[in-house]
């Protein structure tokens, strides 16, 4: 004892400091070490263990939603999703988030698990950096030269796909847009012969769709043993031998473009081939290439199509919007000699304004800008999120909020033209009012994502959008089959909402004078 005592008397001041390091180490590992959460309140608790909230989350998601965003409109909160728990992040937070680093908050990552790409065999970082390039270089770039060829494309496309419509005609709407959009899409993406194959359209329609069936199937597997439900599920052998098949497709076409291209032709102006030009920079092979193709359609196709699809349906019940739409159109294109140029459509800003509308009321998905935390980081409100969780924001809620846009549940055909034109008040207070353009991410408004991984084909969609809505508007008049006035009813799935695909409205082509 004495020698306790004395060792105390003696090192006492050293022995203090390192058991007050020791202290305040072990304080911040469990305020802040890597796994730490507590912080941050968990919506759903009442549910009890992990397992039972993620039950209560595939039936009442989006009250988990609702339930935290009124409670912590300017608070990071958790819950537990499908995939475990995500940290919920505010709107005012998403500037300061958006400028975190790719190896902070990673979106490949969190793609790998919202898709399943594991089990999948999908998800090469390569391909979909090569992708990007290739759509904000080519693509986007491009837009103003390539805008006669979609313009063109669109029309022919419409005439083939719609029926002669001399009289009402019911359209199955969904199915309808979905060719339209894959074969106007294809006419850039691969060139306007082998757009309108049916391999193609069966390899860039059906593939989406095999992909979407094969992910919704094994998530029903609970995490742990979807490397198992894998080979149970014949959903993920279809999208295996149905991505056979695309390959077999594309390879040779691939093929035929190495030959032309060797023998000194002049070649196409399309994505294929600005891929081409490109490959050997990026290290890549032409069997990736194929699959690159494959990704682009899937991106692009489906996403594209559920938008026309909803503004449609949001159209065609409000013939009011629909005839101020066709005067702007008209008029517009009157003093453009005719032709939807790129500036043509810009100066569409009321047909924008719908789009847009459209969007808000029908924001597909309830989260947006998902990621996944590979480093811990701490916000400037103290926030931290730790590394491994999945981050988002509930999007969907935002853009329906009256502190946010004004009368939110009024479908408002010119809210958006009126917060450009500055008619309207705006309680964003942006001083860029260009900012409420369809294209346009802001932390307000997510529908295309937010930060340096934003959706980069949404110049493109948006482009593709007004051309086929102006021109159906242009040469057919629409509306709801007989004694049906209401909207159809969008489909609720989990945290997503899609338009009804089976439902139909009527067209009749417009006479024009003789
Ligand atoms: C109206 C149609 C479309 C919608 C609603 C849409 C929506 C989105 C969204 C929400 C994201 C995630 C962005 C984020 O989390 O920050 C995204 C990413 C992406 N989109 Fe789109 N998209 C559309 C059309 C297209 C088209 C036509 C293309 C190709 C031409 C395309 C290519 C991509 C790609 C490659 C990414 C990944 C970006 C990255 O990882 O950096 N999208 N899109």
């Amino acid at each position: 004892m004495d020698q306790v005592a004395a060792l105390l008397e003696e090192r006492g001041p050293v022995l203090a400091s390192i058991a007050v390091v020791f202290t305040t180490v072990l304080v911040a590992t469990l305020l802040f070490g890597s796994n730490h959460v507590s912080h941050l309140p968990l919506v759903g608790s009442e549910y009890g263990s992990t397992d039972k909230r993620r039950k209560a989350f595939i039936t009442n998601g989006i009250d988990f939603y609702k339930k935290g965003y009124e409670m912590f409109k300017s608070k990071a909160y958790r819950l537990t999703a499908l995939d475990g728990d995500r940290i919920v992040i505010p709107r005012h937070l998403m500037e300061e988030v958006r400028q975190l680093p790719d190896d902070v908050i990673n979106i490949n990552k969190a793609f790998d698990i919202i898709n399943e790409h594991k089990h999948l065999q999908m998800g090469n970082p390569k391909l979909t950096a090569f992708m990007i390039h290739i759509i904000r270089g080519d693509l986007t770039r491009g837009l103003t030269r390539i805008n006669p060829r979609l313009s063109a494309e669109t029309d022919q496309t419409i005439r083939e796909e719609l029926p002669p419509c001399d009289d009402w005609t019911s359209v199955v709407v969904y199915q309808t847009i979905l060719r339209m959009v894959a074969k106007i899409s294809g006419a850039i993406f691969i060139g306007p012969e082998l757009c309108r194959s049916e391999d193609y359209l069966n390899a860039s329609i059906g593939y989406t769709l095999d992909f979407l069936n094969a992910v919704t199937k094994l998530k029903q597997w609970s995490k742990r043993w979807r490397w198992i439900g894998r080979y149970f599920t014949p959903e993920v052998d279809k999208l295996l031998s149905e991505r056979k098949k695309a390959h077999n497709f594309l390879g040779p076409v691939i093929e035929q473009r190495r030959a032309a291209m060797k023998a000194g032709n002049d070649m196409p102006d399309d994505a294929l081939q600005w891929m081409l030009n490109k490959i050997d920079e990026f290290g890549l092979s032409d069997e990736v290439l194929a699959e690159t193709q494959l990704n682009l359609s899937m991106a692009a196709i489906h996403t594209t199509t559920l938008t026309v699809t909803m503004i449609l349906y949001d159209l065609v019940v409000r013939p009011d919007v629909i005839e101020e739409v066709r005067e702007e159109i008209r008029s517009v294109l009157a003093a453009h000699d005719g032709v939807m140029t790129s500036h043509a459509l810009f100066e569409m800003k009321l047909l924008d304004s719908v789009m847009k509308e459209s969007q808000r009321v029908n924001p597909g998905s309830l989260v947006r800008f998902q990621r996944y935390v590979d480093k811990p980081v701490t916000l400037s409100d103290g926030t931290h999120l730790p590394a491994g969780y999945m981050i988002e924001t509930p999007h969907a809620l935002a853009v329906q909020d009256p502190t946010v846009y004004q009368n939110p549940e009024t479908f408002d055909a010119r809210r958006f033209l009126n917060l450009r034109n500055g008619t309207t008040e705006d309680l964003l207070k942006y001083k860029n009012k260009e900012q409420h353009q369809f294209v346009t991410v802001t932390k307000d408004f997510l529908h295309f994502g937010y930060g340096r991984h934003a959706c980069p084909g949404r110049f493109f969609a948006a482009n593709e959008i007004k051309l086929i809505l102006a021109r159906i508007l242009l040469d057919y008049d629409i509306r709801m089959p007989d004694g049906q006035t209401e909207r159809y009813a969008n489909i609720n799935m989990g945290t997503d909402a899609f338009p009804d695909p089976t439902k139909e409205i009527l067209f009749k082509r417009v006479k024009t004078a003789a």
